[in-house]
Order: structure tokens, then sequence, then C-alpha cells
């Protein structure tokens, strides 16, 4: 039976880089009952064998940081200079989630009576699929990996075709670790049948995707006929920053270029609109010139780099799409000249960043993820109207508001419609804290202890004593 060849291209010169086969419907159709077989045994194991497994494959991962930084920055381009923080910061991640794991994983008592114990349990929930994206690969990975393999469940991995090698090394390092084989199975696909298949099959509890709106919706499709099994989605967003009349320009437009266009803005929770108070409106926009005037647009390999090539071909004219499209409607380019803008490397998919100003919510920029490092600035006349144009999208993943006063940044933040609001920060997910997308942009949460929960089932005992 013929089966997929994934190709992956470099983002950075559009030539072909890696391959992998996709595997035969026959085969995939193994990958659960494995993974069933394996989860029998691991499920058995305690939390603190579960523990030591994971300490160790979080050293090994920390000690290949550099090999593992080359090859993302080749297969997704992001800059070499930012590459080993992604591998550092995940590392840091899933040490925290190590560190709550007892307490998130434990058992709670009932109330205390005479002649009875009652407690609740947290089981395992089964064979767990996940389904990621290539933007932080391995920060998205340890979102659902850590917490899955500390409760006990085992995992079917399918990295996107973009960053394929994640999961070979991932499975190796833990296998190293000490971890028992096919509790880490992995395989490459492009096909949204083939996922669905496996998403269908009754032995697979809990499918966690991070990805865009549309795979996420097609994989709740596909969910929606078994009641068994759980849907976790990390999903999109068009995060808002807004820039109250209090705050120093200079410092704010250097937070907001970087929340803008770190990682060429393919985050999900890059900075995707600013709006301005209209008396600080000009004076922002041109100190945002002067920090992007200091931005290198380059090739990703070059340690002086600060700002790679996007994803994808796709991708470039998605972006280049909004940015036209803004202009079309009335938008101004306000972009600074700088020599590195104008002259990128000719083979890769380089979209120079792009200051918008004049823009409204009839622009796609405003109301569609562009991913791309696009800042397009709107001014509005105080909180009021900045609440209200905050909260006009479809996306509720972060937000970001800039003010001295702190004590009306927490009032803000209660009226803004996103599951993490940052005062005076922004583009941070702290792994103490709940990661969660309202709206469309997702559904349960990872991170902090209440990541856990969609890993296990809970389960509730009444032991009574036997009467004399
Ligand atoms: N909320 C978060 O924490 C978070 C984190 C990172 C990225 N994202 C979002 O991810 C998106 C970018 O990632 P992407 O381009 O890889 O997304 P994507 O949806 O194209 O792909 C994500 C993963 O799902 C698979 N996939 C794609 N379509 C599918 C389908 N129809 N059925 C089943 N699987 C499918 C892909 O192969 C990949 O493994 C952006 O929208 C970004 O905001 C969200």
């Amino acid at each position: 039976m013929s089966v997929e060849k994934l190709i992956t291209i470099s983002p950075a010169t559009n030539k072909p880089i890696l391959e992998r086969n996709g595997l035969s419907q026959a085969d995939l159709e193994s990958l659960p009952t494995v993974a069933n077989e394996a989860f029998k045994s691991y499920s058995k194991s305690t939390l603190t064998d579960r523990q030591a497994i994971v300490k160790k494959a979080l050293k090994l991962i920390g000690e290949k940081k550099d090999e593992l930084a080359r090859e993302l920055t080749e297969q997704m381009g992001r800059p070499i200079a930012y590459t080993a923080k992604e591998i550092t910061t995940a590392v840091a991640r899933a040490e925290y989630l190590l560190k709550i794991s007892d307490d998130a994983l434990g058992p709670t008592d009932g109330e205390a009576e005479k002649g009875y114990k009652r407690y609740i349990k947290k089981v395992p929930v089964g064979p767990v699929l996940v389904l990621f994206a290539w933007n932080y690969p391995y920060l998205i990975l340890v979102n659902s990996l850590i917490p899955a393999l500390l409760a006990g469940n085992s995992v079917i991995l399918k990295p996107s075709p973009q960053t394929p090698t994640i999961v070979e090394h991932v499975q190796k390092i833990f296998l190293e670790a000490g971890l028992p084989e096919n509790v880490i199975q992995y395989f490459h696909s492009g096909s949204p049948s083939q996922i669905e298949t496996l998403v269908r099959n009754p032995i697979i509890q809990l499918v966690c995707f991070t990805g865009s709106v549309a795979g996420g919706l097609a994989v709740q499709r596909a969910a929606s006929d078994r009641v068994a099994v759980r849907v976790g989605l990390e999903l999109g967003g068009k995060d808002p920053a807004y820039i109250r009349s209090d705050v120093d320009v200079k410092w704010a437009a250097e937070e907001i270029v970087d929340g803008s266009v770190f990682n060429s803005g393919q985050s999900c929770c890059s900075v995707e609109r600013v709006y301005v108070a209209e008396e600080l409106h000009d004076e922002f926009v041109a100190a945002v010139q002067e920090v992007l005037k200091g931005y290198i647009l380059g090739d990703p390999s070059d340690p002086k780099t600060n700002i790679g090539p996007v994803v994808s071909k796709r991708s470039a004219d998605t972006i280049r799409s909004h940015i036209k499209q803004a202009l079309e409607k009335g938008a101004k380019d306000a972009t600074p000249e700088n020599d590195s803008f104008k002259s990128p490397p000719s083979d890769g998919n380089y979209v120079a960043p792009t200051l918008l100003t004049g823009v409204n919510h009839d622009m796609d920029v405003m109301t569609e993820e562009t991913f791309g490092p696009v800042i397009p600035i709107m001014k509005v006349k105080g909180d009021k109207e900045a609440i209200k144009l905050m909260n006009d999208s479809q996306f509720g993943l972060t937000a970001s508001i800039w003010t001295k006063d702190t004590k009306k940044g927490h009032e803000l933040a209660d009226d803004v419609e996103a599951g993490t609001v940052f005062v005076n920060r922004c583009d941070y997910p702290s792994p103490d804290l709940a990661w969660i997308g309202w709206k469309d942009s997702g559904k349960g949460q990872t991170l902090s202890k209440f990541g856990f929960d969609q890993f296990v089932k809970l389960k509730s005992y009444h032991v009574k004593d036997y009467p004399k």
C-alpha cells in the first residue's frame, strides 16, 4: 500500500531539507492497540518512578540543546540567536510541572465521617493523541506530554510536517531515561483523514491539539460521535494590546515591537493589534519606528539576525494579503527605512516587519490571525472604547494593558474577554498559571496544576468499615 511522503521545505531557502514517510492506513490502526498495551502496565507504575524518568529525560534534553536549536532554526526559520532559549524554557517549564505533580495528581479526601474512608483518586485517562504545531514545538509539546506521562498515560505524537524530528529525539531520549517501550509512539502525517481515523478509534481517550482553528474544528468534529474521548484545543489568537496615556512611550514601544515581531510574529500570543490612547498616538508611532530601525531581517543562521523568514510561502502570502487589503482600505504604511527590510536574502519567505496606522475593524489585519511581523496601530479615545474594541473579536487567547496605574490595570483586566490578561508585559505563558483560550482560541487548559486535569479521570471511593 502506498504511503504519503512528507517533505519539509526550508523557510530560508524554499528548498526541500527533509523527507519522512507517513504511515499506511493498516499501520496507523495498530498504533492505538500498541498504545493501549503500553498503557496497561505503565499506568500501574508509581508517580515517584514516573517523576524520576521525566527528570532524567529533561536533563538529557537540556544537554542536547545546541544541536536541537540548530535543527529548529533550519526547519522553522527562527533566528539561531533565539532557538536554544526555546529548549531551555521548555525544560524549565517541564521542571515546574514536575515540581507540582505530587500536589496536582494526589488524592483528595472527602468529609471525615466515623467508620468511613472517603476519597477521590486521580487516575490516568488512557492513551492520548497529541497533534501539535511547528512554531514553538518543544514548548507546546511540554504542555501535554509532561502531564500525560506523569499521570501515567501512554501517548501517540504527531508533529507538524514542518518540524518532524522533535518526536524522534523525544522518543529516543525518554527511552534512554528509562521510559518503557511504546509509552511514547509517534507518526508523521499530513492527512486529516488519517488523523480522523485515530480520533474515532475507541482506544484513544484524549486528543490534545495545538494549531489553527480550522484544524481544531476538524478534530472536534471527528470526536463528536464519541462520548468517551476528550478534546483539548489550543488554537489561534488575535491578541490586542492597549497603551494607556500614562505610559513611557519608549519603553512601551520596545515591548510592543518585541511582542509583535518576535519569531516573525508567529506566536499564538503575539501582539496582533495595538490600540493607543489618542493623545499618545503620534509619539508612540514615532517610538515604534525608532525601535524597528534597530531590527535585522535576514538569514536565520546568522547570529546577528533578529527576524528570520516566515514559515512558508503560503504564510507569507496571507500576511501580505492582510497588509495589501489594509492599505487598499485606507491604512498607511508607516514602516521606517531599514536596509535589511529592503533587501533580505532572495530565496526564502522573508516578510519585512510592517507598521500600519489608520487601521480599523473592517480590515482583516485587525480581525483575522495574521501570524506575521505586522504592527497595526489604532487610535482610541480612552478605556471604554479600548475595551470594546479589544473584545470585538472571535478570539480570546491573551490581551495586554499598559499603564502606570496598576490598580486600574487590574480593573480593566476584569473586563477583557481572554484567558490570559497581562498588565505591562505580553507574549508570555507562565507555567504556574493556566494557559487557556477563551472563545474560538481554545477549550480546556494546560499548565499550572489545573493543566493536569484533562489527563486524569476522577474516581470516588466510599469505603465503609465492615459492621462489627
Ligand atoms: N493556543 C496555543 O497555545 C497555540 C500555540 C501554538 C500555536 N497555536 C496556533 O497554531 C497555529 C499555527 O500552527 P499550524 O500552522 O501548525 O496549525 P495547523 O492547524 O495547520 O497544524 C497543527 C497540527 O495539526 C495538524 N493538522 C492540521 N490540520 C489538521 C486537520 N484538519 N485534522 C487534523 N490535524 C490537522 C498539523 O499537521 C499539525 O500537526 C496558529 O493559529 C497559532 O496561533 C496556538
